[in-house]
């Protein structure tokens, strides 16, 4: 379930006048999302997604805000907040911080075809193209020194094996990226499948921007390759892989250092979701009644991209 904050119809219709998008038809509370309260609102002129924040961490609002609003502006498929009569994106709503967005079309596909593989490689290769330009500031909550510091929570629950892999991936990374600076910009910071929408072959959106933040590009590019092309086994489809690196690139080639990097950070990010779902398991169980996601997938993921052939990186435009 997500909606955690029921709202009633008056109280939309009332909130619907602070904007220019029409009167309430419809409201219906969306039953996907874990941390949000979603709402589909259906008005006279449009379909719009309403979003209650329930989480904490409000501060960071205004960044996301700023984020979409940039993405939005450069023509990529994101919902930019729909701003109030008075310039006003950011609302508050039966006591909770509040944003209104426009109601992007399509599903999320469970498994993407490759025309829509490129489509995501090509539209996240624009977004690095212009995000490295966005000057707002988010560091990212779930780097290597989150990783650094809060493993030390889950190492009594997990295996002896486990728990050596975990301490020697972690010391591993902390070598290899130890001065060295990627290239930065605003990402996403969880672009799975189920963040993206589409219409037939065509990227709708993306949406849930949430841990959207500041940091290595290549961070974005890994947990896209992760989510998307990882087969039942945590193998890497090549197919799949070639379809989404190659449109990217065609946007932006990566640099020698990234890909030098590249097998680091394929590891990086399965550990950094094997550590979150683990978190959300053993030390910091959801606020709400919600079904946690599972860590053995990013377990076996990063035992996969330990013991697997990590596929070459194709040339840029290849
Ligand atoms: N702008 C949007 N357009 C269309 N659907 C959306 C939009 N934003 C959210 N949704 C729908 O609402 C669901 C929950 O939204 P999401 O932001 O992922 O919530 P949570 O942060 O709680 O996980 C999504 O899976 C999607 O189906
Ligand atoms: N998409 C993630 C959930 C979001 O990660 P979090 O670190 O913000 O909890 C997943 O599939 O685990």
């Amino acid at each position: 379930m997500a909606v955690f904050t029921p709202l009633s119809d008056d109280q939309v219709a009332e909130f619907l006048e602070r904007y220019t998008v029409g009167r309430l038809q419809t409201l219906k509370g969306v039953p996907q999302g874990t941390e949000n309260s979603t709402f589909f609102v259906t008005t006279d002129q449009n379909d719009w997604v309403l979003t209650l924040f329930e989480q904490g961490g409000f501060e960071d609002l205004p960044f996301f805000v700023e984020l979409l609003d940039y993405l939005a502006e450069r023509q990529l498929p994101v919902p930019g907040p729909v701003h109030d009569r008075d310039g006003v994106a950011l609302q508050r709503l039966a006591g909770r911080p509040a944003l209104l967005f426009p109601r992007m079309p399509g599903s999320h596909p469970s498994a993407p075809n490759l025309v829509q593989c490129a489509a995501l490689g090509d539209t996240l290769g624009r977004m690095h193209q212009a995000s490295q330009h966005f000057t707002g500031e988010r560091a990212n909550p779930r780097d290597l020194d989150w990783l650094t510091r809060r493993h030390r929570e889950v190492l009594p629950f997990l295996s002896d094996d486990d728990q050596a892999l975990m301490s020697r991936e972690i010391a591993g990374h902390a070598q290899a990226f130890a001065d060295i600076a990627l290239p930065q910009g605003a990402i996403h910071g969880d672009l799975f499948r189920d963040n993206t929408l589409y219409d037939g072959d065509r990227l709708g959106g993306i949406i849930d921007f949430y841990n959207g933040c500041t940091g290595d590009l290549l961070f974005d590019l890994a947990i896209v390759i992760n989510d998307w092309t990882s087969d039942a086994d945590g193998d890497i489809d090549e197919a799949r892989y070639a379809a989404i690196l190659g449109a990217y690139l065609a946007h932006r080639p990566l640099t020698e250092q990234e890909r030098k990097l590249w097998p680091n950070m394929l590891r990086l990010t399965a550990l950094r979701y094997w550590l979150s779902r683990l978190l959300v398991i053993h030390v910091d169980p959801p606020a709400h009644d919600i079904t946690p996601h599972d860590p053995a997938r990013f377990r076996m993921l990063l035992g996969r991209r330990l013991d697997g052939r990590v596929p070459a990186l194709p040339l840029a435009g290849e």
